[in-house]
């Protein structure tokens, strides 16, 4: 269980996020919505350690991991993706799996069980011999969150997984992060734009304006939230 209490962050005189709240239960996903500059990175950063909160909390498994440096935080199980590629491009699928597999200390055979178990999780099985460069986009988004996977990872923190990718990546995103959640009880929090990947996950919805939350609840209710339909229409029209 993770529980965000009342973070806040500012640069300089920009409130980049005020008293922001979430419990994310093991097992669930949570997305975080909202225009452009509401704050979804600094939040994000503020649960990966890359930012420290200057108020608030966050606890961990009843842990007070508030500030902790990200290998800390990464150790303790929660990990972060980010937009931009980080993969080794030369190497093969299954040596990109194996690098964060041989860091939880498995040893040569248990490794090759579990690199092919994690490729089977995000649908790269048939790939695993090949370079990672010659994988499409959408297919590098999932070897990433594998090898998440494979540092055996309690809460994913994605930040736009499905940026770039083509409507059939899209759909199969979501149902891999639906298949990780149900067979390994892994949980994510999800920073994402596309509005019909948020509502094909089919989980509760943060919305972030200028820094706070101003609706959290089902897609369905969010969307119907007066305040939140101001805001985007806001953003349409500016
Ligand atoms: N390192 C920083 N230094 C100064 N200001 C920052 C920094 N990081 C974020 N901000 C400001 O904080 C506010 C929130 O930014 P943030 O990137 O968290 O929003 P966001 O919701 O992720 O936006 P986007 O959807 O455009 O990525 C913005 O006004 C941004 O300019």
């Amino acid at each position: 269980m993770l529980v965000v209490d009342q973070v806040s962050k500012s640069f300089g005189g920009v409130r980049a996020a005020t008293d922001v709240s979430l419990t994310l239960p093991g097992g669930a996903v949570r997305c975080v919505v909202g225009p452009n500059g509401a704050g979804k990175s600094t939040f994000l950063s503020m649960l990966s350690g890359h930012t420290r909160p200057d108020s608030g909390t966050i606890r961990f498994h009843d842990r007070d991991i508030t500030g902790w440096p990200v290998h800390r935080v990464a150790r303790a199980g929660i990990v972060r993706k980010f937009q931009r590629p980080s993969f080794y491009p030369e190497l093969s699928v299954a040596e990109n799996l194996l690098v964060p597999v041989l860091a939880t200390g498995a040893r040569r055979r248990r490794a090759r069980a579990a690199v092919e178990e994690v490729a089977g999780q995000v649908g790269l099985t048939d790939a695993l011999g090949a370079p990672a460069a010659h994988l499409p986009h959408g297919r590098t988004q999932w070897l990433e969150i594998g090898m998440l996977v494979a540092r055996r990872a309690e809460v994913l923190l994605l930040d736009e997984p499905t940026a770039g990718m083509t409507a059939d990546e899209t759909s199969g995103t979501s149902a891999l992060i639906a298949r990780l959640v149900a067979d390994h009880g892994v949980a994510a929090i999800v920073i994402e734009h596309d509005m019909a990947f948020v509502r094909s996950l089919d989980c509760p919805v943060t919305v972030l304006h200028l820094g706070r939350v101003i609706a959290e609840g089902p897609m369905s209710a969010v969307e119907a939230d007066e305040q939140v339909r101001a805001v985007y229409l806001g953003e349409e029209h500016s």
